[in-house]
């Protein structure tokens, strides 16, 4: 298929953007690169450097491609819960007014499929876990309020004017495939900040919280490998059905906690990764854990890779990578 990947620069698209490749498909890749690099964009792929909204009608004209486009995969947002809670006009304008562009564009051109970067958080504090695609979406932050903003907008695009629509509610992705992986311009995210610490690049790991109601006082999240989760992005297409909007939840089901994910570090890199205790951030929920029971049997997504040590020992592999490249280019 020919295919547009908004946010192709980012950690998440340039995974999915080197697997569609793979399999045959023409990508070209829209990413202003406000927290990606161009560096992750796959050879093989167009690269237009751009804000997605603002360069989507152009693209979908079939400027960049010679043809007419099959599909949209939509990563491009900003991602941080506590950006959103300090910085809400990121999120409100950077995901939402980007997104209705994009939408736009897509009606305009006739781009049928839409496969759209969802999050756990548009669920907010669950009553329980597993979260089904059934519970009550009260997002604790406005990331997650923008996302679900979208969702909304998406199901009425698909039931008025005929799009196909996939929306993927991710839990928290990592692991790495191939040269792709985490390497943001400024890091926040758990696994890639502990593993920076197994390299030396930083003290010590802070533990945000250890006044939860959890089994050792810290948060508890599912981790998904990225590669499964690449993988449900092919099925996603593939299942597109014009004027359904499709929701998925997407984890391994199991949860763990900041102080298990840390120990999993340590064992997997052999290093002793101090950790040290810190105020909990701001709009950070306590326990996020996925039933992916409804992508399992309607999209047919078997994920694989979904030991903790598996994910952790790619990141690890990804993290010095991004190590010798680092140390190359300071001795060039
Ligand atoms: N990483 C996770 O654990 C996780 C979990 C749930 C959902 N998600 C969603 O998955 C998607 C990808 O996340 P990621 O972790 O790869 O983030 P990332 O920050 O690594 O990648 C996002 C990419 O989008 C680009 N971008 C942002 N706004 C843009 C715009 N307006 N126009 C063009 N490019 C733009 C950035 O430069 C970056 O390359 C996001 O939509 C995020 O909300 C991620
Ligand atoms: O230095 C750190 C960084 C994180 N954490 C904690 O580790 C857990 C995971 O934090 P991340 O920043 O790695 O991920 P989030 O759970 O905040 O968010 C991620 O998963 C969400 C869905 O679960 C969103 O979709 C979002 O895009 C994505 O970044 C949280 O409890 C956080 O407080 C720490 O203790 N110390």
């Amino acid at each position: 298929m020919n295919l547009l990947v908004t946010g192709g620069a980012g950690y998440v698209g340039s995974v999915c953007a080197t697997v569609l490749l793979e399999r045959g498909h023409h990508v070209v890749v829209v990413d202003d690169v406000s927290t990606g690099n161009r560096e992750a964009v796959p050879e093989g792929a167009v690269f237009v450097e751009a804000d997605a909204g603002q360069a989507a009608d152009e693209i979908l004209s079939g400027g960049c491609s010679g043809g007419a486009f099959e599909g949209v995969l939509h990563f491009a947002a900003r991602s941080l819960v506590g950006e959103s809670v300090t910085d809400p006009d990121l999120y409100w304008h950077g995901n939402v007014v980007t997104t209705l562009s994009i939408l736009e564009a897509m009606r305009r051109h006739s781009v049928p499929r839409l496969v759209f970067s969802s999050t756990a958080a548009t669920y907010g504090e669950p009553a329980t876990v597993p979260i089904t695609e059934d519970c009550p979406t009260q997002p604790t932050n406005p990331y997650g309020a923008s996302k679900l903003a979208i969702d909304h907008a998406i199901t009425s695009y698909c039931h008025a004017y005929g799009l196909g629509a996939t929306s993927l509610r991710y839990f928290n992705v990592a692991g790495a495939y191939r040269s792709a992986g985490e390497n943001r311009v400024v890091e926040t995210h758990l696994i890639p900040l502990i593993l920076q610490v197994a390299m030396g690049f930083r003290d010590s790991i802070s533990v945000f919280g250890s006044d939860w109601e959890t089994r050792d006082g810290t948060a508890v999240r599912d981790y998904i490998h990225v590669l499964d989760l690449a993988e449900a992005h092919l099925l996603a297409l593939d299942a597109s059905q014009p004027g359904r909007h499709g929701i998925y939840n997407l984890g391994s089901g199991e949860g763990f906690t900041v102080r298990e994910v840390i120990e999993a570090c340590r064992r997997v890199t052999g290093r002793p990764i101090p950790a040290k205790d810190a105020p909990r951030r701001l709009g950070d929920p306590a326990v996020l854990v996925a039933s992916s029971d409804r992508a399992i049997t309607e999209l047919g997504w078997s994920p694989k890779h979904t030991a903790i040590d598996k994910i952790v020992s790619d990141a690890w592999e990804f993290t010095q990578q991004l190590g010798d490249r680092a140390h190359a280019a300071r001795s060039s």
